[in-house]
């Protein structure tokens, strides 16, 4: 049994909670939001995100950060990513340094564009701080739904901590180094989700979205090879794994948020209608910045950018998309795959 703390209490840091506390381990959660920690407590349920799922009485939900943070050794930092670094600046006055800090949000800071591990490790520089990832909707875990995730850290006894704490029969735990392939895979897949769900609004078909989909992780993978990653962390859970999930479930904020802007909606109607966080969008003002910053191509991301944007219609974006430059499927040699050698020399 662990202490665990949980830093947000929407519905990614309440199904976590649920999750860690069926497997008997002392759950505290905080919100900011009086109100919310009050249904946790008093109702024993998220009535607006997690309908209908009990919340264990190993959880218990507090505002006082400082009694939050309290005779824990891992923190779980559940906050939207625009959160993170304000919600960051409060956490550090309390922390520990031999708490462990998982980020499980998914997303950039817009106006440094680091990542969120990048921005806690820069609040709370003497911690270890570890990100869980993966394909991994909350309304799901919440109901014990056979999950995969991936979790790095820097350190293998960190990471092999993290694992221990959180894997389940029903929560499955992978550990990996690229902490860096990790982030980017989970915040750039939301970009994507959206565009598959605008063409989900446009009613294309399942071409299209296969289409944005495998372009998207060749995106994705060679801005992560630019930055540091490993190719192989995109092939993973974090990568075409989490891309899977957030472009084909009606779980998916992103796609949801896609799909109302496909069919007509502005994108602060959508981001109404949806209620909840949709981080492709500030994901997508970033990673366009990211993009021209590193000099890589990224013609889905670029699109998106400029339907939600600079007002452009998606129709003309998909068409953009189609006529741009004939390319090749590879941009550089291959070189597991001789034949191609001398084909692209022709
Ligand atoms: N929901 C999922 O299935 C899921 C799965 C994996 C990762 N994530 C990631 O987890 C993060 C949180 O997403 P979510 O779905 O729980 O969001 P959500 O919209 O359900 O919840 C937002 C929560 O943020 C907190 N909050 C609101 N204002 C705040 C403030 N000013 N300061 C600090 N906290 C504040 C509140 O607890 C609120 O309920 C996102 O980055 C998301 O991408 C979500
Ligand atoms: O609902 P979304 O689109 O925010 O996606 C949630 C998770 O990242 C899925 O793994």
């Amino acid at each position: 049994m662990e202490r665990i703390s949980i830093i947000g209490a929407g519905s990614w840091g309440t199904a976590l909670g649920i999750l860690l506390a069926k497997s008997g381990h002392q759950v505290k959660i905080w919100s900011i939001l009086k109100d919310e920690i009050k249904m946790l407590n008093e109702e024993r349920e998220h009535k607006d995100k997690l309908p209908g799922i009990a919340i264990p009485s190993n959880i218990y939900g507090t505002t006082d950060l400082k009694e939050a943070m309290e005779d824990t050794k891992i923190v779980v930092m559940a906050v939207p990513s625009k959160f993170v670094r304000e919600t960051s600046k409060k956490v550090k006055e309390f922390i520990q340094k031999d708490q462990i800090i998982v980020n499980v949000a998914k997303g950039l800071e817009e106006s440094t564009l680091l990542s969120l591990a990048e921005v806690i490790e820069e609040e709370m520089p003497d911690n270890e701080v570890a990100v869980l990832s993966g394909p991994s909707h909350a309304e799901e875990v919440a109901k014990d739904i056979p999950t995969t995730c991936v979790v790095g850290a820097n350190s293998k006894s960190v990471a092999n901590k993290v694992q221990d704490v959180f894997m389940s029969k029903t929560f499955r735990v992978y550990t990996s180094p690229d902490i860096k392939g990790i982030e980017l895979g989970g915040a750039l897949k939301n970009v994507i989700a959206l565009a598959a769900g605008i063409s989900d609004g446009l009613n294309f078909g399942d071409n299209t979205k296969a289409a944005l989909m495998t372009r998207g992780i060749a995106e994705l993978s060679r801005l992560g090879i630019a930055m540091g990653a490993s190719v192989h962390t995109f092939a993973g859970l974090s990568g075409i794994g989490d891309l899977i999930v957030t472009c084909t479930s009606m779980h998916s904020r992103n796609r949801r948020a896609g799909i109302l802007i496909g069919q007509g909606q502005t994108l602060e109607e959508a981001i109404k209608e949806v209620n909840m966080v949709v981080e492709g969008v500030n994901t997508a003002k970033a990673a366009y910045e990211i993009s021209k910053k590193y000099a890589i191509e990224m013609p889905i991301i670029e699109q998106i950018y400029k339907v939600l944007f600079e007002n452009k219609n998606p129709k003309e974006a998909v068409e953009d998309l189609m006529l741009r430059d004939k390319t090749n499927e590879h941009k550089k040699l291959d070189m597991d795959f001789n034949k191609t050698i001398e084909w692209y020399k022709e």
